[in-house]
């Protein structure tokens, strides 16, 4: 890396996306930044938005057939800004892998090694990690000089004690085959807990947070300290909350019972719970503006999906302040927890006897910023945090690849 290389391309592949953005880490710039989406179907879209030159959002739609396909488009839009993979000042490439098992509890620079640990977790992470490695052998094959580095969404995890990590099945068999829970979104999880803290004016140390990330995926956290010590998404990431297209927690018994008088497989099912399920479900949408537009035109079925929603929420609240004891706030964040001011509302009513209480006028206010939404006197916080998953993994992307060349 030489010295004027400042700067971090971050790739977020999901199963039918790609995010990415590029950073310059010496003023934290956004340079551009853009979203590849529908890959694999007829109707893929490119969007993509130059920020260095000020430019116009610049639009593709055409077929995309592959994770592959849609980077090598990234790369080519990048290098219509004059930024392009080979620039000088590229400093590495920041990956989001979502499940590093228990043995990545660090940001770690990819090797073949790497790759094939993180193959070998494909059968934990059907939906994510082969998304994950595609970007990462792509990215290597585009600039095989470059350091690349993986920041695994189960990181900020590991700090789990046994008590939460493990689940009360027959120990041999679990470990045998890598059973337990080792949460997800933890890139966000740590930095809306970290910006919790800075937005209270103390340090991470000195406060219990508990984090609501709310996007299409949903999981909630219990952080001591700045520590993770319980998460509500687990093997995989379709348990706890109720999601946009996932189930949540339901009754493993569900899929037996599925199976024997359902007739259905178990690929089947795994696709009710992981895609059919959640908002999408219950009530055939799985947006919260849709939803709550919906619920203000006054249908139930969109009301029972949003009824459905808050509950699990708060029993996961309440769930975490058990198991904190004490808590110095309610962080908000991603999609819904940013945005759905009713969410956040019901979400925390009657919980007052908890010291948890939100001002109607705060919450209502719309802003991009950390935001405090409870009253003065309340004795939890209750805050409105927005994440910024990519930000963080150019950050720890950076301070890696910085240590390693010092
Ligand atoms: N203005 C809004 N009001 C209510 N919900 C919103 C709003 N904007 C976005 N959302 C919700 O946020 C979700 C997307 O969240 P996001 O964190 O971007 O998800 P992901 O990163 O998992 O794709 C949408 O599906 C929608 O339900
Ligand atoms: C792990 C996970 O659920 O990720 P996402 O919210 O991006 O689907
Ligand atoms: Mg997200």
């Amino acid at each position: 890396m030489t010295s004027t290389a400042t700067r971090v391309l971050v790739l977020n592949s999901g199963s039918s996306s790609v995010k990415y953005q590029l950073l310059d880490m010496a003023d934290g710039a956004r340079l551009a930044a853009g979203l590849v989406e529908r890959i694999g179907e007829e109707t893929s879209r490119l969007a993509h938005t130059p920020l260095a030159t000020g430019g116009d959002k610049r639009e593709r739609v055409a077929p995309i057939a592959d994770h592959a396909a849609a980077l090598n488009a990234v790369a080519e839009e990048l290098a219509a800004d004059g930024l392009g993979l080979d620039s000088p000042e590229l400093a590495a490439i920041g990956h989001r892998v979502v499940h590093g098992g228990s043995q990545f509890t660090e940001p770690t620079l990819i090797t073949d090694e790497v790759v094939a640990e993180i193959e070998r977790l494909i059968p934990v992470a059907p939906l994510h990690n082969p998304a994950n490695i595609t970007g990462i052998r792509t990215a290597r094959a585009l600039r095989p000089d470059l350091p690349q580095v993986a920041v695994f969404d189960t990181a900020f995890h590991t700090t789990m004690p046994e008590a939460a990590a493990r689940y009360a099945i027959d120990v041999e068999t679990a470990d045998a085959h890598r059973v337990r829970r080792y949460g997800f979104h933890g890139t966000s999880h740590a930095y809306v807990s970290r910006k919790t803290a800075e937005l209270l004016g103390k340090a991470p140390e000195e406060v219990n947070v508990i984090v609501l990330h709310l996007g299409n995926g949903a999981s909630a956290s219990a952080v001591r300290g700045g520590r993770c010590v319980d998460t509500s998404m687990g093997l995989t990431p379709l348990e706890g909350l109720v999601m946009g297209t996932r189930s949540g927690d339901v009754d493993p018994a569900v899929i037996f019972h599925l199976a024997r008088n359902a007739g259905m497989s178990v690929d089947e099912i795994d696709s009710l719970l992981n895609k059919k399920s959640g908002l999408i479900g219950l009530c055939g949408d799985n947006d919260m503006r849709e939803i709550r537009r919906r619920i203000d035109e006054g249908d139930e079925q969109a009301q029972l999906a949003f009824d459905i929603y808050v509950h699990r929420l708060k029993k996961y609240i309440g769930a975490y302040y058990a198991v904190l004891g004490k808590v110095d706030a309610v962080a908000f964040t991603a999609g819904v927890g940013e945005n759905a001011a009713p969410v956040r509302e019901a979400a925390v009513a009657g919980l007052e006897e908890l010291g948890l209480v939100v001002d109607a006028g705060l919450n209502g206010i719309r802003s991009g910023e950390a935001r405090l939404i409870s009253p003065e006197y309340a004795r939890v916080a209750v805050a409105v945090v927005p994440t910024d998953e990519e930000l963080e993994i150019a950050a720890q992307t950076y301070a890696l690849v910085s240590a390693v060349s010092a």
